[in-house]
């Protein structure tokens, strides 16, 4: 679904992703975890292009991405959604008209609109939220309606930058269960960038451990049983929380 194949991003001279090659397979729930500063924002904004690799190349459904221009870059475009920490909404909006946004973009027409925003804000369950703006809303509501802008153009891939970072542990608890039904209901690919542990653990199927702006591990959650993660990466990640050696060559 996505592939990144030999992948650098500088900063100047700094090189915040140094020649990464990750392969994201449909329907899955991917975990990128790492310290902050390891590179896990960059590289999942790589994968919509909102930063562009300087070498090697970003692959979705078979297309090289940076081989493309403008319209074309759109086009693949509509088919990632993005959540973030912040939610991005726009405040002078309603709750409707920020998930319309994406559909006025289309040009869909408004009763076509209308029926699609319902049903994205149903299915988070803000239904009834639709005329409210972003400032009446708690964080878990504005992450939803979030959430509901990035499936309202029925994606692919979901791509979520600490999407519950800002959240308390309930509120994080609900939010990763809309996630999860999204992958589910939807068979939509889920790529999850977060610094937490438990986050990660309790909604990816499989996790790349980054360090220093490389991979440290790509490795399997499995749903019972001590695995490789509990033993190898997880290990590694709480030594890079408590500022230990990680022995990264
Ligand atoms: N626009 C930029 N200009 C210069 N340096 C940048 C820029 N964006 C990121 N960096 C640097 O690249 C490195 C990786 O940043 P990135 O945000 O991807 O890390 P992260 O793992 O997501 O960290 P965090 O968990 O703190 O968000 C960091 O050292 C950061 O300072």
């Amino acid at each position: 679904m996505i592939t990144l194949h030999n992948v650098t991003k500088r900063y100047g001279t700094f090189k915040a992703i140094q020649s990464i090659s990750l392969n994201i397979k449909a329907g899955e729930i991917h975990g990128i975890i790492g310290a902050s500063g390891a590179g896990k924002s960059t590289l999942l904004r790589m994968m919509n292009l909102l930063e562009k690799p300087d070498e090697g190349d970003v692959i979705i459904n078979n297309k090289k991405l940076n081989h493309l221009k403008g319209k074309e870059i759109r086009h693949i475009r509509q088919l990632l959604g993005m959540i973030f920490q912040g939610y991005h909404l726009v405040g002078n909006k309603t709750v409707f008209d920020n998930v319309a946004v994406a559909l006025e973009i289309a040009k869909i027409t408004k009763k076509d609109r209308t029926e699609r925003v319902m049903e994205s804000l149903r299915f988070v369950g803000l239904e009834t939220y639709k005329d409210q703006y972003p400032s009446q809303l708690s964080g878990g509501q504005k992450q939803r309606v979030a959430i509901a802008r990035a499936i309202v153009n029925n994606p692919k891939v979901l791509l979520c930058d600490e999407p519950t970072s800002a959240l308390d542990s309930k509120t994080t608890t609900e939010i990763l269960e809309v996630l999860k039904q999204i992958n589910q209901q939807f068979n939509v690919t889920i790529v999850i960038v977060s610094h937490e542990l438990e986050v990660i653990r309790s909604l990816a199927e499989r996790v790349t451990v980054m360090a220093d702006g490389q991979i440290y591990d790509v490795v399997d959650i499995e749903p019972t049983g001590v695995n490789k993660f509990e033993k190898g990466a997880a290990a590694f990640v709480e030594q890079l929380k408590s500022g230990g050696d990680t022995n990264l060559s």
